[in-house]
């Protein structure tokens, strides 16, 4: 990555107890996930990866992986490769499950887990992300999606009969990493497109192009993007931003990306009351009185009486802050980013004017 891994200060843990980073990849069925997991296989990486197939999460993973036995699970058709790497299916789920398979077959560098098309990521990305609390080995580095050239424009546009929100956006609303595979298959115009209609949808994830998954393993692994490891940096949180769609709506009542920018210290408590609100009453509407959901979302913030940036993340209705770097010199602001529906800015501005006390 650029210029901000120089802010990253060494690992202090031992060696012994480091944690292991675990990346989601999901994506619409046939987008590529399969082949982006057998190509990191087959590289030479220098990295031991554990690959989890496929049957991870299927319902209700968050209620699962609380009831499910602390037994572990079935581990099927075990694959041992040349480069170090290890496939494997887990059936059931839960962090569990895989903890137990890194005690019988040694610990792993990073794990690959790759979700099946129709899943929603946010329940799996929740038992990684909040497992952290409880000192589990593994830690929730980012999302990636797999996205199909070809077809997930179509995908982004179909209505679901009960007017929720589609899986397409779903999983674009919660990537860190977006791979539009298989360009081979459409024109430089239609790509353009697409990748306009996505940025809509979520303006901060990275984007990258491919043909058969073929992606520099950099852009998808170790990227941090939930703060898991070591302080976050702006880039790590905030990816590309710069892309200010935050006002262009090119799918009809889709998910859109919103920033709030403010300047001044928030009071933790009136912030808290606002994110429980909006994440957890669900009782913030737009002007139409559609209530606002919140797929995802992620901020810094200047906290009154608090040396260092305060780093919010939510997905779904789950958030959880962490701090990070001082501010030091530099100007205490807020920048705050929503991904979701009904998501209207002026009146998010206006709740969170409301938390400054000082400017
Ligand atoms: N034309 C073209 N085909 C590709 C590309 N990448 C993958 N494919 C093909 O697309 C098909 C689906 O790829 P998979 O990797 O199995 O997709 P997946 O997302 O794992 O699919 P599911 O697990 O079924 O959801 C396979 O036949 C691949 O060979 C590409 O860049 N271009
Ligand atoms: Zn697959």
């Amino acid at each position: 990555m650029s210029d901000d891994s120089d802010g990253e200060v060494p690992d202090l843990v031992p060696a012994d107890i480091k944690k292991v980073p675990i990346t989601i990849i999901t994506g619409f069925l046939g987008a590529g996930k399969t082949t982006l997991l057998n190509y990191v296989l087959t590289e030479q990486h220098g990295k031991k990866i554990a690959v989890i197939l496929n049957e991870f999460g299927e319902g209700d993973s968050v209620e699962k992986s609380m009831s499910i036995g602390q037994e572990g699970a079935l581990y099927e058709e075990w694959l041992e490769l040349r480069n170090g790497c290890l496939c494997c299916s887990v059936k059931d789920n839960g962090v569990k499950a895989i903890e137990n398979l890194m005690s019988k077959k040694g610990k792993f560098d990073y794990i690959l887990l790759e979700t099946t098309g129709l899943a929603d990521p946010g329940p799996i990305a929740s038992i990684f992300w909040l497992d952290e609390e409880l000192c589990s080995d593994i830690y929730l580095d980012g999302i990636v999606v797999m996205v199909d050239a070809k077809y997930c424009k179509k995908h982004l546009h179909e209505a679901k009969e009960d007017g929720s929100i589609n899986e397409a956006q779903r999983q674009i609303a919660l990537a860190d990493v977006i791979i539009i595979n298989k360009t081979d298959l459409v024109s430089p115009d239609e790509l353009e497109s697409l990748q306009q209609e996505i940025r809509s949808v979520n303006s901060f994830a990275r984007l990258h192009q491919t043909t058969q998954a073929k992606v520099d393993l950099n852009f998808i692994l170790d990227i941090n993007a939930y703060g898991g490891h070591g302080p976050t940096s702006m880039e790590d949180l905030f990816g590309q931003r710069g892309f200010s769609t935050s006002d262009v709506h090119t799918i009809d009542k889709s998910v859109t990306t919103t920033t709030v920018d403010l300047d001044g210290d928030m009071d933790r408590s009136r912030l808290d009351d606002f994110l429980q609100r909006l994440l957890w009453d669900k009782n913030l509407t737009d002007p139409n009185n559609s209530v606002m959901e919140v797929l995802r979302l992620k901020g810094v913030v200047a906290v009154m009486g608090e040396e260092r940036r305060m780093i919010i993340q939510a997905v779904h209705e789950l958030y959880d802050v962490q701090y990070t770097t001082p501010w030091n010199d530099e100007q205490r602001k807020s920048t705050v980013v929503f991904i979701g529906r009904n998501l209207d800015r002026s009146s998010l501005q206006k709740s969170l004017e409301a938390c400054i006390v000082s400017r």
